[in-house]
């Protein structure tokens, strides 16, 4: 079958660099593959997917050299538009792709725009595609974060081409959505035999779904394989920064070479065989509170002011102490509060009721730029934390700001800690997802704060960088008395964190450890919570208590005789 995705000898260099950014490139992609392209931060998976779109060369200009066709069209020669009906482009930062006020405008903008006559039925159908039917008449303002990436995708569709391109999709979603959005892209591959291609970097999502997987290192294509074949060459994806998913690589460490598991179903059949039955123990949650409070919410309640002049109540009674020492990780479904509750402690937003205490004053008698002495909020947006013209300078800026001695040194170091020094001249905006990421973290490190808060700081990130962010955080916990992580990375919250707040609709519906969270259904249920892989196999295993990182699982594993197991 000829490829509708044809890429030879592609060499090409963004404008005003010296070096290529993909070399050699030669990819070909076939009619109805769903195919993941991997690769670590940098690597050129999104310039790659810039090319297949024709962005590359007719917007970023640079040095190209070599050919890429899509359906047949030559991308050098056809326009983006001509491009736009054969392959439709969802963006890493996808929001920019929302034009219109109202869900079904925002839909039909394409097909408007292209003259189709037919561009409300086109637009109707893409929204019954994705499952947005029931909103066409709302504003696109009102949406959640992953109703908003589902409507990018809508626009996408309603010119219904036949290749679709996501751009880490699922990187803002909460665990529920996140299968949603896969389950939406599913369905479009099966039933409408669309040729799916998605950048990412969840490995247990690419097991589940995807059925082929390209390899990019530093602009070069490694290989392309058979998803089973390409999640269970491990060293060959550590190398290259990529975190095979957690129970393939806990059978791996287990000795196993032959036969992986890479989905939780097999990990399933696979253990059973291997281990034991005995009877379970029953874990009990508990959960020892340090006794200095850092900063506490006492009745709280917080509404945004809406367009038309009225009140959007968002947060609801809330109380809650946040102690020293502890390692809070702040969780729930998209739109349910978290960046609110976080915005509060910085004083940018003040409690319409109630009060908001940080160490031990009142954040509605203090400026945001009083409490920016003690409190860092590094934003879910990267972009969001960028002022000046190169990292070097946004990095300095607060510090110079605020003329602390000796700041030269510390950028060094910082720049050096986050693997930034090689791009200390580069303007921020124009990195790579995950470099941006690690631009805005180091900002925040800069500021030497006392309390941290983290919004969604895994997200985009490669193997290499979320082992240096977890160094940091350690690192920061030397001087900094209080560390919050809002986030939908359960991995992250299972091997980190000492305490769990669950949120929902603007209010608190747990707070606890993260053992009581992960054996609790319900309550995952309704905060669109899905335990990390190796929690979930320990549970469908009946391991008890339950392992929370591969480490744990191992030493469980090793230590059989004293380990309770159940069929
Ligand atoms: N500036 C604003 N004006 C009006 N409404 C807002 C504003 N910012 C957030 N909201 C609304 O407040 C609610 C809570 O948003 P928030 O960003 O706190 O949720 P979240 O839990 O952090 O979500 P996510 O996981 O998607 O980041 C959402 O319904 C959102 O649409
Ligand atoms: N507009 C641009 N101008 C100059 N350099 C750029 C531009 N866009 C990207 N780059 C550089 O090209 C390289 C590859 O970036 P790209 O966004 O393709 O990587 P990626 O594999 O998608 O990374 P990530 O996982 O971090 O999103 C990076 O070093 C980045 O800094």
């Amino acid at each position: 079958m000829n490829p509708v995705i044809n890429i030879n000898n592609v060499t090409f260099t963004y404008p005003n660099e010296e070096e290529p950014i993909l070399h050699n490139m030669n990819v070909n992609v076939k009619k109805g593959e769903f195919l993941a392209i991997i690769g670590g931060n940098g690597s050129g998976k999104s310039t790659l997917c810039k090319l297949m779109n024709g962005l590359i060369p007719h917007y970023y200009s640079g040095d190209f050299e070599g050919s890429a066709s899509v359906n047949g069209l030559d991308v050098a020669t056809s326009s983006v538009a001509e491009l736009s009906a054969h392959i439709g482009y969802v963006y890493q930062d996808f929001e920019n792709q929302l034009v219109q006020a109202r869900v079904l405008e925002d839909a039909a903008f394409a097909p408007l725009h292209f003259g189709l006559k037919d561009y409300k039925e086109r637009a109707r159908e893409a929204l019954r595609l994705v499952e947005l039917d029931n909103y066409e008449n709302e504003f696109v303002w009102q949406l959640s974060g992953g109703q908003k990436h589902l409507l990018a995708l809508a626009g996408c569709l309603a010119l219904n081409p036949d290749i679709i391109v996501l751009d880490e999709p699922i990187a803002q979603l909460d665990p529920y959505h996140a299968r949603k959005m896969y389950d939406v892209l599913k369905k479009l591959h099966e039933q409408h035999q669309k040729t799916i291609i998605v950048i990412e970097h969840h490995t247990e999502f690419i097991a589940d779904y995807c059925s082929e997987v390209l390899l990019l290192d530093k602009g070069k294509s490694v290989w392309k394989r058979p998803v089973k074949e390409a999640l269970t060459a491990i060293d060959e994806l550590v190398k290259c920064h990529i975190y095979p998913p957690q129970v393939t690589l806990a059978a791996y460490k287990l000795g196993e070479r032959a036969s992986l598991p890479i989905t939780l179903e097999e990990a399933e059949d696979y253990f059973t065989d291997q281990i034991r039955q005995k009877e379970p123990q029953f874990y009990q949650s508990e959960l020892s509170f340090q006794k200095e409070p850092v900063a506490s919410f006492h009745d709280v309640e917080f509404s945004y002011k809406t367009v038309d002049r009225s009140y959007n109540h968002i947060l609801k009674n809330i109380n809650v102490t946040l102690y020293k020492g502890e390692k809070i990780a702040l969780v729930g479904n998209n739109g349910a509060g978290k960046s609110t509750l976080m915005r509060l402690l910085t004083g940018f937003r003040k409690p319409a009721f109630g009060t908001v205490d940080v160490l031990g004053h009142s954040t509605s008698n203090q400026s945001p730029e009083q409490l920016a002495d003690c409190v860092t909020y590094i934003y879910q947006n990267p972009e969001q934390m960028f002022i000046e013209d190169t990292v070097r300078r946004d990095v300095e800026f607060f510090l110079k700001a605020r003329k602390r001695d000796g700041y030269e040194k510390k950028v060094n170091e910082i720049l050096e800690l986050f693997n930034l020094t090689d791009l200390q001249d580069k303007d921020s905006r124009l990195m790579s997802g995950g470099q941006q990421r690690r631009a805005s973290l180091a900002i925040g490190a800069a500021m030497d704060p006392t309390i941290i808060l983290l919004d969604e700081p895994t997200a985009n990130l490669d193997i290499g960088t979320r082992k240096q962010l977890t160094k940091f955080i350690n690192q920061l916990e030397h001087h900094t008395e209080l560390v919050l992580i809002a986030t939908h990375d359960m991995q992250l919250v299972s091997e980190w964190s000492t305490r769990v707040i669950v949120m929902n609709e603007g209010q608190i519906i747990y707070d606890g450890d993260k053992e009581g969270l992960f054996s609790n259904v319900p309550l995952m249920k309704k905060a669109g919570i899905i335990p990390p892989q190796i929690v979930e196999l320990s549970h469908r295993l009946r391991l008890s208590p339950a392992a929370y990182s591969i480490e744990s699982f191992i030493d469980l594993y090793h230590k059989e005789e004293e380990v309770a197991w159940i069929t």
